[in-house]
């Protein structure tokens, strides 16, 4: 069996709750559908990059899953060379049938094992994602020093001042790698922001896990099927297919990447809670200090410090849940990177 017309996402979308797994060859590697919206493809030459590329987490943020699907239909019809190992991961396809960004709970809070509190489709669906990485590095090749890769490819609910960001997993020694940041630059990524604290989502689960080099990676606002505009992803694109074709990070220097420390969490604290912003505000707005940002019953959030700026700010979700993240700009000199 062939995936028809090499299309992945209709293929995926036709059978949003299962899949019986098979395998097929195209030019240059062989192909295994595990389960719907994980598709494995091994290069006919060994390879020491495993790379895992994953996009509708979110089930409405259909940018990245448009851009994944073309890469993954020029691979198949041989128009690119695959010469590392790929793991393909359309996260959520139920929410992105019903143009949600989730069904019963958000997936991206659901990694790391959080799924085990909780039920129904997207908490399955994080156990079966967490075991199609697992698998997917545990069948790397032996005999050369192996890298983990993994992209989880995301659009934002609001505009954003810098419109291509990504988010790092916080990490224990704050020492950055540095070829992954010059690749995020040459993807067209214009800022980083560093997280402070461990959390439950896909990409910190592959970093923390499984060592991998692993990013959210924000590619603009959230659009629907057939609205993207792709030649916006043209440059995460061309790096992407020179990583596929060459096993190389294509690099630039980092000077024009913003980076940010994540400083805190906002987190809705009550039904009460409320943010002091407008609809339209984007990510990365700056605040003077003192302006009071977030208030409830329960609590109120002033700005620390003037400058400090506000990153997916969102209070239509659960008590308990990120209402938004504080962010504070920092010099890329004072960055330990290695
Ligand atoms: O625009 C928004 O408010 C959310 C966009 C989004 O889905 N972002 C990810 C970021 C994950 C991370 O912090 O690494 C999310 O909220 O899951
Ligand atoms: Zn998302």
């Amino acid at each position: 069996m062939a995936i028809l017309n090499n299309d992945f996402l209709a293929l995926t979308l036709a059978n949003q709750d299962g899949l019986a797994p098979f395998q097929f060859s195209f030019p240059s590697g062989i192909g295994f559908v595990e389960e719907t919206g994980i598709l494995r493809l091994e290069p006919k030459e060994k390879s020491s990059i495993n790379l895992v590329l994953s996009v509708g987490i979110h089930g409405n943020e259909t940018g990245p899953i448009e851009l994944l699907n073309s890469l993954v239909k020029s691979i198949l019809n041989g128009q690119l060379k695959l010469s590392i190992r790929l793991l393909v991961i359309i996260g959520n396809p139920v929410a992105a049938n019903l143009a949600k960004r989730f069904c019963d709970v958000n997936l991206n809070r659901l990694f790391s094992g959080a799924w085990k509190s909780y039920e129904g489709f997207e908490a399955k669906r994080a156990k079966r994602l967490e075991l199609a990485v697992s698998d997917f590095y545990a069948m790397a090749n032996s005999g050369s020093e192996q890298m983990r890769l993994h992209y989880d490819l995301h659009t934002a609910i609001r505009g954003s001042v810098h419109e291509k960001f990504a988010v790092s997993p916080f990490v224990e020694n704050a020492i950055y790698n540095k070829a992954q940041f010059g690749f995020l630059a040459s993807s067209g990524i214009q800022a980083v922001l560093l997280s402070h604290q461990p959390t439950t989502t896909f990409s910190y689960y592959s970093y923390s896990v499984h060592g991998a080099h692993s990013f959210t990676v924000e590619l603009g606002k959230v659009c629907s099927f057939g609205q993207n505009d792709l030649s916006r992803f043209a440059d995460l694109e061309k790096s992407l297919i020179f990583l596929i074709e060459n096993s190389v990070l294509s690099q630039k220097p980092l000077s024009d990447v913003n980076v940010f420390s994540v400083l805190n969490d906002l987190i809705k604290d009550d039904e009460s809670y409320e943010l002091s912003i407008n609809d339209d505000v984007k990510n990365f707005t700056q605040f003077e200090k003192d302006y009071v940002l977030a208030n409830s019953k329960k609590s109120q959030y002033q700005v620390e410090k003037t400058g400090d700026a506000i990153v997916f700010p969102n209070t239509n979700l659960p008590v308990g849940q990120r209402a938004g993240l504080i962010v504070r700009p920092i010099e890329i000199e004072n960055l330990q990177l290695a």
